[in-house]
């Protein structure tokens, strides 16, 4: 395909287990049989060190950030499990992915991304501002980079193919993919995820903006599945810097960007050429912000489990 997306690091060989795909930062296996054919049931998800940013994944991994994320989203599964059953069968995983994978339920993936947003931002804003809607939805006047919406909005979009932007979804076009009763369910639970989320978050000193979940089907009910309010599926911002009318600064990957923008990068963005390699303070403070988000939300101090890679 055309575009200066690298590939990226190849994913890891894993003993036991077929490599299924990758996305940007993460891939997914399916352990093998005693046959040694890849079981239908079960799949590996597995976190890596990779960081994307401004579309492209970094050639420099982050040490300890798939750890961290994993564990967050297994810490937030745990919280939602009131509102919603999760995927998740077991963290008993290869020592080679130990503590950044989960093995999970394979299940009958909802052909949409769930999106749903808090506050006004990215995509949505440019919507706002060309047609004062987003996704369809008509919204006060006068909002602006950044604005808390009164609720969360559920703003779907497709699953684009590897390397392409996903498209927006109305809510007509949901109920037509996956039918009236699912499409409600879908919307009610992610808009509750991510108020869920910010109650909990902005508690403590984090706001996430917005968030993508993906569902799967068992039984007619649905299930959370992927990653759930990490910062990689959601945009999380330091609460005491919030202040709409301009782009707000991520918690996790403003000190990646500003230092590609700056002029010690050497980078031009508007080159399209992939970005250099990331020095190592900038690596070590990244790695702080992940395990302050953390830490900060679990309550609990991330000690590294995996063995070193
Ligand atoms: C490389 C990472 O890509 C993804 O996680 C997206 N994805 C999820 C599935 C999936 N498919 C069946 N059952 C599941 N439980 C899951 C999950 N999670 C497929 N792609």
């Amino acid at each position: 395909p055309s575009g200066a997306v690298p590939a990226g690091p190849a994913a890891p060989v894993l003993d036991g287990y077929a490599h299924v795909y990758s996305g940007k930062v993460r891939d997914l296996y399916a352990p093998l049989d005693d046959a040694g054919a890849p079981r239908d049931d079960l799949l590996l998800l597995v976190a890596s060190d990779r960081i994307s940013a401004f579309d492209f994944v970094l050639d420099t991994p982050v040490p300890d950030k798939g750890e961290v994320l994993t564990r967050m989203s297994l810490w937030w599964f745990e919280q939602l499990a009131d509102l919603v059953p999760n995927h998740v069968v077991s963290t008993d995983v290869p020592d080679a992915v130990r503590g950044r994978a989960v093995l999970v339920r394979r299940l009958e993936m909802l052909p949409v991304e769930c999106v749903a947003r808090a506050y006004l931002t990215g995509g949505g804003l440019r919507e706002y501002r060309a047609d004062g809607t987003v996704s369809g939805l008509t919204l006060p006047e006068g909002l602006t980079d950044g604005s808390r919406f009164p609720e969360p909005l559920f703003t779907p979009s497709t699953k684009a193919p590897e390397g392409q932007h996903d498209e927006p979804m109305s809510y007509a076009e949901v109920e037509a993919a996956v039918g009236p009763s699912l499409a409600a369910r879908a919307r009610d639970l992610t808009t509750r995820i991510l108020a869920r989320g910010n109650e909990i978050a902005q508690a403590r000193g984090i706001i996430v903006a917005d968030t993508k979940v993906e569902f799967g089907v068992e039984a007619d009910e649905l299930v959370l599945a992927d990653e759930v309010l990490t910062p990689d599926s959601s945009r999380f911002w330091p609460a005491d810097q919030w202040e709409p009318g301009h782009p707000q600064p991520s918690f996790d990957k403003e000190f990646v960007r500003e230092w590609l923008l700056s002029r010690a990068s050497g980078w031009d963005k508007a080159s399209g050429e992939a970005p250099p390699s990331l020095p190592d303070d900038v690596l070590e403070r990244t790695r702080a912000k992940y395990v302050e988000a953390y830490e900060r939300l679990t309550g609990e101090t991330f000690r590294p489990r995996g063995a070193d890679r």
